[in-house]
């Protein structure tokens, strides 16, 4: 989970980029990237780091232009800490292209092949991204009759960039002289959002974002989500056109943006984050209710950030009180999506503080969104011990992740998930709870797909180790396991 946006305005964007990358950095911290088109000349700065750091006053001047596009990586292919790998990523042919990417593809090896064997064409880094968009490059290429480009030319390349490649990947490109081209794979895993305002010269004004708060924070009206296998190209002056370029489409989002990446006042795919979170705690209070007596439980504390809403709602439905009992140190940012296990369990201290007076005596409820490898979690129950609690139950409102997740989460290898391989009296007791409770599958669908009919069914392999796109079998699990770089 990356996130994007790109922008076509009357007006400078880099601002705007700025603002926008700053309201996505919770899906992203290990670099940033802008680039902007003035004329037919790419501006482009790219740092290690968050948003707030990573640019200077003279960096933002350097990005002139009118049209523009912006990225926070959270790494899943390559590395998370070389800048070469920081999106956005350029190339200078055909007419010179400039790509962001939120997702994962799962061919890489085929397609590191081909475009070497067979389309000559030289890759500097391990990123997926960049494979990305040397496929696009040369699909456009391909299609190329005379000097220019049309309209039929772009979304054709599209309509091959999705015969080859496979995974997740919601992409935004510039493509110089031309404008801004953004597409979302056949089954719409990752997020991508289209909105639209009226600027002050009365052009119309386009935005596409990983998430819909940035498009109310602009000021711009939700137009729709970019859809499954769908192209959207929209030139400087602001004439926008979309085409269905995939012949097979059907929209199937990640599971885990509903859990855990998304902010809680996005809606996605039509649904809002914050109503399926607490309709996760609803659904999880429900088994709790069947396995703990009523009377063993005094309050139902959250894990915050994520965990808030459920443990709201938990609370609600059992009648138990709601207390906050950890308070974070906002300073220190998400811990799952650090790179490197060292320091997410550093972080995990740091960022959170136990209050003994919420904690003495009392038999706890704490409510996580998730347990992924258990880091948060082992190290939380810890600190509600030593404050002084009596008994600690641990409540997940995702079910147990037992698969590596392959679109677009960090989440690898078998062996790192707490999960993997035990019973669930062994996750207890590795973790350290009294008692563990675990949200259902059916109960995650149905909480997340209640009250709408417009997703059918989401994206869930990590709980399920079913994977909907790609060949994704035991030996390409495997091979990434084995070729992990952070
Ligand atoms: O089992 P683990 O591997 O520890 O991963 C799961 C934890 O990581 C996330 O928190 P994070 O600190 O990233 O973000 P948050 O502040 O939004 O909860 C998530 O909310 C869980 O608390
Ligand atoms: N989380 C993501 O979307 C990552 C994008 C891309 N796979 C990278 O590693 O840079
Ligand atoms: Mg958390």
């Amino acid at each position: 989970m990356c996130g994007i946006v790109g922008i076509v305005s009357s007006e400078p964007v880099n601002q705007q980029i700025y603002d926008s990358l700053l309201l996505l950095q919770h899906r992203g911290q290990d670099s940033t990237g802008i680039a902007t088109l003035e004329g037919d000349f790419f501006h482009m700065v790219k740092a290690r780091g968050q948003v707030r750091e990573a640019y200077r006053t003279r960096d933002m001047r350097q990005l002139a232009g009118t049209v523009g596009l912006g990225h926070v990586r959270y790494a899943t292919r390559g590395n998370a800490a070389r800048e070469e790998e920081a999106q956005p990523f350029y190339v200078g042919a055909p007419y010179g292209i400039i790509l962001v990417h939120n997702g994962n593809l799962t061919n890489t090896r085929e397609l590191t092949a081909e475009l070497y064997n067979v389309d000559r064409r030289h890759l500097n880094t391990h990123s997926d991204t960049e494979l990305l968009l040397n496929v696009l490059a040369n699909e456009l290429q391909a299609g190329i009759a005379g000097l220019s480009l049309d309209e039929d030319q772009i979304f054709d390349a599209v309509t091959r960039v999705y015969e080859r490649v496979e995974g997740s990947y919601a992409s935004i490109a510039l493509i110089a002289g031309y404008g801004l081209l953004a597409f979302r794979d056949p089954f719409g895993i990752r997020p991508l959002v289209l909105g639209k305002r009226s600027g002050a010269n009365g052009q119309d004004e386009w935005i596409v974002a990983s998430e819909s708060l940035v498009l109310e924070s602009g000021g711009y009206e939700i137009v729709r989500d970019v859809r499954p296998g769908e192209a959207i190209l929209i030139t400087p002056d602001g004439a926008m056109t979309s085409r269905q370029c995939s012949t097979t489409s059907e929209l199937v989002p990640c599971a885990f943006e509903y859990i855990y990446l998304a902010r809680p006042d996005s809606v996605l795919s039509g649904i809002s984050v914050y109503d399926a979170r607490l309709r996760l705690g609803e659904s999880l209070a429900e088994t709790v209710a069947q396995e703990i007596p009523t009377g063993d439980i005094d309050v139902v504390m959250p894990i915050p950030d994520s965990g808030r809403p459920s443990a709201m709602q938990m609370a609600q439905k059992l009648g138990i009180p709601y207390r906050e009992g950890f308070f974070k140190n906002h300073y220190v940012g998400r811990t799952f999506i650090m790179p490197g296990q060292a320091v997410r369990k550093r972080s995990v201290r740091q960022k959170l503080n136990a209050m003994s007076t919420e904690f003495a005596g009392k038999n706890v409820l704490l409510v996580d969104d998730s347990i992924v490898r258990g880091t948060t979690s082992k190290e939380i129950i810890e600190m509600a011990r030593a404050a002084g609690a009596a008994s600690v139950t641990f409540a997940s409102a995702a079910p147990p992740v037992l698969f590596p997740h392959v679109y677009g989460i960090n989440m690898p290898t078998r062996s790192e998930l707490i999960a993997h391989d035990r019973t669930n009296s062994e996750i207890n007791a590795a973790m350290g709870s009294d008692r563990l409770v675990y949200q259902t599958v059916d109960g995650m669908n149905r909480a997340i797909l209640g009250g709408q009919s417009a997703v059918t069914r989401l994206e869930q392999s990590c709980f399920t180790g079913e994977y909907i796109a790609g060949n994704v079998d035991a030996e390409y699990l495997a091979w990434v396991e084995a070729t992990q770089e952070s």
